[in-house]
């Protein structure tokens, strides 16, 4: 059975381990220096925002919190290295190095791979994973088996399905033949090579290949004879390529964000009995966890919020917060759960969403209706986006005569609490909605 890699006591990331065998170092080039003109915006796709972050950070993410990847190279045009330096220092990415790229994908690759030789970086990887800049979804088990396959075999390739028929067309554009297409596979990354192998493809490469090819394991077929294991790839492989590529991936990073909360209780009984209604509630969201965290026990010194935000060995970074208050001003806690938030810092990587669900059992006018509440929730959120924290308030009204609060209305609530976390729509901040 292999092993991955952990840090060893000095904290370099091992690499691959297999029992009693050597381990073997991996580095990853993630070519970006193209102008993504098929998006037909104005940014190269790779640095367009996807809520609130360049796309290419969460490529990076995905391979930098691998202990098994040692350096990760990522090749920009010569224009866009200060804007590549920058993401790194402001999304704090590690093991990252930036090289220059060229007028094509090929060169690009080349000068990456060229950047991890010994000289350049420290230590010549034994295998080294090529992949798309703008391909985000890519999972460790994946890459795993693409790196292993790379070192048992000297390149190694992700496929996927065709989903069109590939025909070829005479010089008239009239229907030449088309391929039976349960032979064929569409070429995807990752991709993984020894980099011995990889490094004398390109030494050897024709000009037309670097100006014309796509097709790194056909290089390393042609100009070393190494015929790359072929590994059908999760349809989360694609490629960002067209304008609605982007809405596409900021959905599916959405979907990924609203998969938990933490419901914060003002620790009042009614609070705690609401909490867990809306936990039962919220629960048919499919959120996936829900945790009900007392703020009794805080009191002033929120001594159990901060352990709760900060200690993500336990936590999913992906927490959304749903504080409770019941007839008492609440702000104040809010206040506090999003200076935990700023403090621990949670909000790097991703808007996190923080909802104040303020229900009041008064049957005069409350002070929500008199307004005077709302202005101190939209200075609140202003600040808080500031951060990357949004900022919602759900007031929800009921009398001391009613036997307490109906399904009809929690359920109404939960409606509205999982759209806003889900929507996590920057606009509606600081805004105080009604259920
Ligand atoms: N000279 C180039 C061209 C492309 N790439 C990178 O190769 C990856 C895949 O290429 P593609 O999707 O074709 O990107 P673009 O060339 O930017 O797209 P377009 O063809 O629409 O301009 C992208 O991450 C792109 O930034 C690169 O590093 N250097
Ligand atoms: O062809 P494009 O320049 O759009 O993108 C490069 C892709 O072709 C490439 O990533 C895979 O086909 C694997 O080689």
């Amino acid at each position: 059975m292999n092993q991955r890699g952990a840090a060893d006591g000095c904290g370099e990331p091992q690499g691959f381990r297999r029992h009693g065998g050597a381990p073997f170092t991996v580095s990853v080039v993630l070519p970006a220096g193209g102008t993504g003109e098929r998006t037909g915006l104005p940014t190269p796709k790779q640095f367009c925002t996807v809520l609130s972050r360049p796309l290419i950070s969460y490529t990076i993410q995905a391979f930098e919190r691998l202990s098994w990847i040692q350096h990760i190279v990522v090749v920009v045009a010569g224009e866009s290295n200060a804007l590549m330096t920058d993401i790194i220092q402001r999304f704090q990415h590690t093991k990252v190095r930036v090289v220059s790229g060229g007028a094509t994908r090929h060169r690009s690759i080349f000068n990456g791979v060229r950047a991890l030789d010994a000289g350049k970086s420290g230590a010549t990887p034994d295998v080294v994973i090529i992949h798309d800049a703008v391909r985000p979804f890519v999972e460790e088990d994946f890459l795993f088996e693409i790196a292993m396959a790379a070192k048992e075999n000297g390149a190694s390739g992700a496929i996927r399905p065709l989903v069109s028929t590939v025909i070829a067309t005479s010089s008239e554009d009239y229907l030449d033949h088309s391929l039976e297409r349960s032979k064929y596979r569409a070429s995807e990354m990752p991709q993984g090579f020894l980099y011995h192998v990889i490094y004398q493809a390109y030494q050897k490469c024709s000009e037309v290949d670097f100006d014309f090819g796509t097709e790194c394991l056909q290089l390393a077929l042609q100009h070393t004879g190494t015929q790359a294991k072929l590994i059908e790839g999760p349809p989360t492989l694609w490629k960002v390529t067209y304008k609605r590529d982007l809405a596409a991936a900021e959905s599916i990073i959405k979907e990924s964000l609203c998969g938990s909360a933490c419901i914060i209780s003002d620790g009042s009984e009614r609070s705690r009995e609401f909490g867990q209604c809306l936990q039962r509630v919220m629960g048919s969201f499919d959120m996936v966890s829900i945790l009900t965290v007392p703020t009794g026990k805080m009191g002033t010194e929120l001594d159990v919020l901060p352990d709760v935000i900060g200690d993500a060995s336990c936590l999913s970074k992906e927490w959304n917060f749903i504080q409770l208050s019941v007839n008492g001003s609440g702000l104040s806690e809010v206040e506090e759960t999003v200076r935990a938030l700023e403090a621990a810092n949670r909000a790097l990587l991703h808007p996190i969403v923080v909802v104040w669900v303020r229900f009041d059992t008064s049957d005069g006018l409350s002070v929500m209706e008199t307004g005077a509440r709302p202005l101190l929730l939209v200075e609140l959120a202003s600040a808080a986006k500031l951060q990357n924290i949004l900022l919602y308030g759900i007031h929800l009204h009921f009398s001391e005569k009613d036997a307490g609060w109906s399904d009809g209305s929690v359920k109404r609530l939960a409606e509205l609490t999982y759209t806003l976390i889900h929507d996590r729509n920057a606009s509606l901040a600081g805004q105080m909605l009604h259920a």
